[in-house]
Order: C-alpha cells, then sequence, then structure tokens
C-alpha cells in the first residue's frame, strides 16, 4: 500500500490559518468602513438639519416638525434641536415645541459639540436598547443650537451581520477551495509518487533481469576455450540485453589490424577489416559515442551514418579489439551504454582468458628457442597419426633431420650464432612443409617432420626439398656473416602397415645415421626401401662455413 511521506497536512493547516486571518482582517476592515461610513451619513443628516435651522432663522423663523421629517425620511434616525443649555427645542419624534422644562444633565455629546463643535456618545436608552448619538453645534448671530442625531445602534449591527454573514459565507467558500485543491494536490502528488515507484519498479526489473544475463554470460563464457565458442554464447544474449542493436567485434590480428570476427542483429554497417588508428575508442582507450554532447565525431571504420558506440576490449590494460554497436537513435544509443560496457568488460574478460589459455597451451607444446613443437607434443601427435593411418591403411612419413657439423659452426661462431641459425632452418622447414606436417625440435639441432598421407617418394622428396633449401640458405648474424650449413635427412614411411611409433622413429634414425656417414647432406631412406636415397650436389660443411671475421 503506498504510504505518503509528505506531510500534506501541513501546508493545508498553513492555508487554513491564513484564509481565516485574511478574512477576519478584511472583516475588521470593513466593519470600521461601515462604521465610519454610519457615522458620515449620520454627521450629514446633522449638517443638513443645521442648514434647515440657518436657513430659518435667516427668514426668521424656526424649523417646522415636518420639515425635521421629511429630512429623516427612509431612516431610523431622530433629529432634535436644542439650545446651548441642552434643552429640546424641536424633536422630529414630536410634533411642536418641546422646550419647556430646562435640563438637568447636559448629554456628553451635547457637552462635546458646545465645547468643540462635535460630539458622539453611545449608549443605552430604556426600551430602545444602545442608540448611536451625535451632536453638532451651530453658532448663529445670537444664540447657540445644537443639532442632535440618535439612531439605534440596531441599524449599523444589522449592517455588521451581513457584512459577518458574507464574510462566513466566503470563508467557507474558502475553505471548500482550499480543501479542494489539497485533495487534488494530495492525489496528483500520490499518483505521480505511484507512477514513479510503478516506473522504478519496472527499471529496477529490467536492471536485475540484465544483471542475470551479464552474470550468465560471464559464466558462460569463462567456460569458452575459443574465440568461436564465445561469440557464439554472446550473440543471443547480446540481441536480448540490447534489443534493437547491430553488434559486431573485431579483433586484433597481430600485423592486419583488427578482423571482424562475429556480428549480430543484422549485417553490420561498418568496415570487415580496419587499422586500429581507424577506431576511436581504440585511440582513446575507452568507450566512443558517434555524437556525444552534440558533436558528431564518426570512427572510419563505420561506413553508415548512424548512432554508433564503440567499446575498446581490453585485458590488463592491452587492448584485444573493439566491441561495437549501431542504434536506429541517440537515445537508445545512451540508454544503452551501461548495459554495452559491462558486455564488452564480459567478452574482454572470456578473449583474454582463451588467449591466455592458447598461450600457454602453446607454451607447454613449442619449444621456447625454435618455436617449434617440442618432443613431447611430436610423440603425441606421432601416435595419434600413425594409429589414424593404420585405421585408414594410408601412409605416414618421418623426416629426421640433424644440422651437419653442428659443433664445428658453435665452435666457430659461438652459441648464439647457433642458436640463430637453428631458429632460421626451423622457419624455412616450417615455411617448405605441407600445413598438415608437423616439424619438431627432436632435440639440439636434429628435427623431426612428420608427414601424415605421405608415402616414401613423397617423403624423400620433401626431405630433399629441405635438404637443398636449407643448403641453399645463407646466414649473417650482427653484422657477421656465418656462410651456409646443410642437413642430413633420414626418411621412415609406413604404409599403413602395423609398425610401432618407436621402430618407425628407430628406422628414420638409422637412415640419417647412414646420411651423416655416407658424407652429409643428404637424404637416406631405410635400407632396401625403394626408391634409392639421393646424393645431392650441394657444398659440404665445414669446409664452406666461413671463420669468423
Ligand atoms: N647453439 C646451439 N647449439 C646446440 C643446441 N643444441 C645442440 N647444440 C650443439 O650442436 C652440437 C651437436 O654436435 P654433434 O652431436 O657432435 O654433431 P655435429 O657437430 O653436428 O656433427 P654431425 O651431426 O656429425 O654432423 C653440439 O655442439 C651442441 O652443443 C642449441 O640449442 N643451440
Amino acid at each position: 500500500m503506498f504510504k505518503s511521506s509528505f506531510p500534506l497536512w501541513q501546508p493545508l493547516a498553513l492555508m487554513v490559518v491564513l484564509l481565516t486571518l485574511l478574512m477576519v482582517v478584511l472583516t475588521q476592515v470593513f466593519e470600521s468602513q461601515l462604521r465610519q461610513q454610519h457615522r458620515e451619513r449620520l454627521l450629514q443628516l446633522a449638517q443638513l438639519g443645521a442648514g434647515l435651522v440657518h436657513h430659518a432663522v435667516q427668514a426668521g423663523s424656526e424649523p417646522t416638525p415636518g420639515l425635521l421629517t421629511r429630512l429623516l425620511e427612509g431612516s431610523q434616525a431622530r433629529l432634535q434641536i436644542l439650545d446651548d443649555s441642552g434643552r429640546v427645542l424641536l424633536d422630529s419624534r414630536r410634533d411642536g415645541s418641546v422646550a419647556t422644562q430646562p435640563v438637568s444633565v447636559v448629554p456628553p455629546e451635547v457637552s462635546q459639540a458646545l465645547a468643540g463643535g462635535i460630539g458622539y456618545d453611545l449608549r443605552s436608552e430604556a426600551n430602545v436598547g444602545r442608540v448611536y448619538f451625535l451632536a453638532l453645534s451651530l453658532p448663529l448671530i445670537d444664540r447657540v443650537r445644537v443639532i442632535r442625531i440618535a439612531e439605534p445602534e440596531a441599524v449599523l449591527t444589522g449592517w455588521l451581520m451581513t457584512l459577518r454573514f458574507w464574510a462566513l459565507l466566503i470563508w467557507m467558500l474558502g475553505l471548500f477551495i482550499v480543501l479542494g485543491v489539497w485533495r487534488w494536490l494530495r492525489l496528483t502528488l500520490e499518483m505521480g509518487r505511484r507512477d514513479a515507484a510503478a516506473s522504478q519498479e519496472v527499471q529496477v526489473v529490467a536492471r536485475t533481469r540484465d544483471l542475470a544475463m551479464l552474470q550468465r554470460l560471464g559464466s558462460l563464457m569463462s567456460a569458452c576455450t575459443t574465440v568461436g565458442s564465445a561469440c557464439k554464447v554472446m550473440e543471443p544474449i547480446a540481441e536480448q540485453l540490447l534489443p534493437g542493436a547491430r553488434g559486431s567485434i573485431a579483433l586484433i590480428r597481430s600485423s592486419r589490424g583488427l578482423e571482424l570476427v562475429t556480428q549480430w542483429g543484422g549485417s553490420w554497417p561498418g568496415a570487415i577489416r580496419f587499422g586500429a588508428e581507424e577506431c576511436w575508442a581504440l585511440l582513446k582507450g575507452n568507450t566512443h559515442l558517434s555524437r556525444d554532447e552534440g558533436v558528431e565525431i564518426q570512427c572510419d571504420h563505420q561506413t553508415q551514418p548512424g548512432s554508433q558506440l564503440c567499446i575498446p576490449l581490453l585485458a590488463q590494460g592491452e587492448a584485444l579489439g573493439v566491441f561495437s554497436l549501431m542504434f536506429t537513435d541517440e537515445g537508445q544509443m545512451l540508454a544503452a551504454r551501461s548495459v554495452a560496457e559491462s558486455m564488452a568488460e564480459q567478452v574482454g574478460l572470456a578473449l583474454a582468458n582463451i588467449r591466455l589459455r592458447d598461450n600457454l597451451k602453446e607454451q607447454a607444446i613449442r619449444d621456447p628457442l625454435s618455436g617449434l613443437f617440442n618432443r613431447r607434443h611430436m610423440m603425441e601427435f606421432l601416435e595419434s597419426q600413425l594409429a589414424l593411418s593404420q585405421r585408414r591403411q594410408e601412409p605416414l612419413s618421418i623426416l629426421m633431420l640433424d644440422i651437419d657439423h653442428f659443433k664445428n659452426f658453435n665452435d666457430s661462431f659461438g652459441h648464439d650464432a647457433g642458436d640463430f641459425v637453428i631458429l632460421r632452418v626451423a622457419k624455412e622447414l616450417t615455411e617448405l612443409v605441407r600445413k598438415s606436417d608437423l616439424v619438431c625440435r627432436y632435440g639440439g639441432e636434429e628435427m623431426v617432420v612428420i608427414c601424415p598421407g605421405t608415402d616414401l617418394a613423397g617423403a624423400l622428396d620433401l626431405a630433399n626439398k629441405l635438404v637443398v633449401s636449407v643448403a641453399a640458405l645463407e646466414f649473417s648474424h650482427n653484422g657477421q656473416d656465418l656462410g651456409r650449413v646443410t642437413l642430413s635427412a633420414g626418411v621412415s614411411c609406413s604404409h599403413g602397415d602395423p609398425i610401432s611409433m618407436e621402430a618407425l622413429m628407430k628406422a628414420a634414425d638409422e637412415a640419417l645415421y647412414r646420411a651423416k656417414r655416407c658424407g652429409r647432406n643428404r637424404v637416406e631412406a631405410p635400407e632396401g626401401a625403394v626408391p634409392p636415397p639421393l646424393r645431392l650436389s650441394t657444398p659440404t660443411l665445414p669446409a664452406q662455413t666461413k671463420e669468423p671475421g
């Protein structure tokens, strides 16, 4: 249940108090105005009365009661004309003169008028209640007259009641409006809060779902052993996490720059291959938005205009590639940024793991000096290939190659130069054999090539090609001319017959031994094998090995 945290009753109470105060003040102002008007009206009546007296005196007579009655028509006031001793000479309520008896007590308003021209008083009168009195002195040539007006306060009270009634009505109307506004405000705020809570809940649900998917992506990717499987895992999750976006991943391929390894959400509107300098994310080392804070800077590998987001795939600070997304509008791109960055982080970590695993695997099976496969891997490979060739009844050949007089070479030029020669010969062998062949360093200056699917004739051909090619190489290291080296090669072959790995190796080793014995720089097959061994016409060592300069 939604509970308001905002104390809405406080502004309501404040508004009611303010409204009440306003009404009280306004009523007071209007009341004082009414009283003022009432007094002015009585004063006007008194002045009119004074005018009547004045005219009558000028005409040598006194005003008649009839005149006074006409003057007071429509009002409840009573008008009296008094002499300076307070005796009533004329009264609008009485017909004819009334001034018979002298007055014992002069009313206060009359005393005030005689003293200062005008006087007021408010007092209770028998049978009438509170009466308002106003007296005005009228000095004539030989005497003074006082015009006195009396009016029951009930007249004014009636007006005040009417005023208070209207004030109360307006106050109640105001209160009704205030309550209405308060209720409307409360409902609006509650609705706003409910909407905010609902949209927050939707966001939390979406975020939780995204986090769960990112976690799932992370755990699946950590189990991937190849870039291909990592891409397969990522594509469906990317389509769910970043709906409506087209995406791609390009990885850095050492010398060739970057190459697209996967794309999703439709065909990628960007280059398949590009240089690292064409991507702002790789240049900056962090996320790049094609349009950021109103500034449009597009990556060069982007071939179509649009809202593109590029995030470098980093592992231990090293860039592995770039994760790119293309959106139909900028708002979508900005909203997807944080999820895309989390995804790129997971992908970068997974790719770094795959690379690390590949490196470790490579290190375990490679010889560190020559980069060739090591002896252990060679034996495993030979074992599996031999079993396969026997099952398929296919040939398999082994070439055992040894650099001639390598001890002399080392002695003459040093071990560094010897290492260099081993490395260069390894490269030459690797370049000349088929992709299905395996070149290994068997030990020291001895190398083995395993050729699945190659018969003896083919193996001899290949061995000859290798021996001739190496003999043609001219070595120079650290500015020193090293001359040339030659190889001796022994070849053995299985034609699918049940020969053991050791026997095959031994046969190649014996053939190599024979090649050494027969003068080196040559290829020998096992004894009795056809075709016969070849004698090569390339120069022999160490006669052609140059002495260190
Ligand atoms: N520089 C260098 N020399 C090596 C390496 N492995 C083995 N050698 C050297 O290769 C030489 C092999 O000598 P030997 O087995 O007598 O053979 P060889 O001198 O080549 O003579 P033949 O094989 O009979 O032609 C030794 O002096 C080893 O020290 C290596 O990794 N680097």
